[in-house]
C-alpha cells in the first residue's frame, strides 16, 4: 500500500516509473526482435502468439464497456472498439495485425485458429481479459495504462525490423502506424481518469498494482516465446513449428 495519498502527478510518476522498469521493451525477446537478431521463423512465431493478444483486445474492451457508467465514457471506450474491430469487413486494428502475418508468409485461417498458440499465450491474454471483466472500473481502466509507453516501443520496433530484415516491408508493418496517434489519444485519457479517480491509498494502490499486473502480462508473452523459439527443441506439443526452410 502507498504510505500516504499521493498527488495526482505523484502518482503519476509512480505509474510511469513502473513502465521505466518492467515495461516489454526491456525483455530480451523484444530486444531481439527489434536488434534483427530473430531468423523469420521466430518473428512468424512473435506475429502469430501476439495476433491472440490483439484479437482479444475488444473483447475485453467490451466487457469494460458494458459496465461504464455514461454516456461520455461509453462513447470514449466505444472508439477503441472501433480502432481494433474496424467499421468494415477488412478495416480495424485485428485485420491489419492478419496483413502482418500474412507479409510474413503465414495462413491467415492458421492464425486465427489459434492451433499453433503457445499455452503460456494463452493464459497470460486470458488473465488480462478476466482480469478487465472482473476488477473495479478504476482497475481496468488503469490496466490500460501501458499504452502510455506502446509509442516509444512501436517507434523503435518499425525502424528496426525495417533496417534488420529483408522479409519485411513498410506494408507488412502498416498495423503500427496508426497505433502511434491512437495509444496517445486513449492514454491520455485514461491517464486523466486514473489521476481524477484514484483518490484513496488503497485506490491509488490498486491502480499501481494493476498497471505491474498488466506488464507482468506482457512480459509472460516474451517469456513464452523466448522459452519456445531460442533453444531448439522446446516447442509445446501442439504449437507453430516454424518450416526451417522458412
Ligand atoms: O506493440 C506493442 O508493444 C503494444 C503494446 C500494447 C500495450 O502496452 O498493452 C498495446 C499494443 N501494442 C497495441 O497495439 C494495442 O492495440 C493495445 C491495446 C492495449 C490495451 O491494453 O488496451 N494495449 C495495447
Amino acid at each position: 500500500m502507498t504510505d500516504r495519498i499521493l498527488t495526482p502527478d505523484e502518482l503519476e510518476a509512480a505509474l510511469r516509473a513502473i513502465g521505466a522498469t518492467r515495461y516489454h521493451n526491456l525483455h530480451p525477446f523484444h530486444r531481439a526482435l527489434h536488434d534483427g537478431k530473430l531468423n523469420k521463423g521466430q518473428v512468424q512465431a512473435w506475429a502469430l502468439n501476439r495476433y491472440y493478444y490483439q484479437a482479444s483486445i475488444p473483447a475485453k474492451d467490451a466487457s469494460l464497456l458494458a459496465r461504464l457508467p455514461t454516456t461520455e465514457l461509453r462513447r470514449e471506450w466505444r472508439r477503441r472498439l472501433e480502432d481494433h474491430d474496424g467499421t468494415q469487413p477488412g478495416t480495424g486494428g485485428v485485420a491489419r495485425w492478419l496483413k502482418l502475418t500474412s507479409g510474413l508468409g503465414l495462413d491467415s485461417s492458421y492464425v486465427e485458429s489459434l492451433d499453433g498458440l503457445l499455452p503460456g499465450t494463452r493464459f497470460a491474454v486470458e488473465a488480462y481479459v478476466q482480469f478487465v471483466r472482473e476488477r473495479s472500473i478504476l482497475e481496468a481502466i488503469a490496466s490500460s495504462l501501458t499504452e502510455l509507453f506502446s509509442p516509444t516501443i512501436i517507434s523503435e520496433r518499425v525502424a528496426g525490423m525495417l533496417s534488420n530484415y529483408d522479409f519485411v516491408t513498410e506494408e507488412t508493418l502498416a498495423y503500427f502506424k496508426p497505433r502511434l496517434t491512437q495509444a496517445p489519444q486513449d492514454s491520455a485519457f485514461a491517464l486523466a481518469y486514473v489521476r481524477k479517480h484514484a483518490r484513496t491509498a488503497e485506490q491509488q494502490t490498486a491502480v499501481l498494482d494493476a498497471l505491474k499486473f498488466k506488464c507482468n502480462v506482457l512480459w509472460s508473452m516474451l517469456d513464452a516465446l523466448d522459452y519456445a523459439y531460442v533453444v531448439p527443441g522446446r516447442v509445446p506439443p501442439g504449437a507453430f513449428h516454424p518450416d526451417p526452410q522458412a
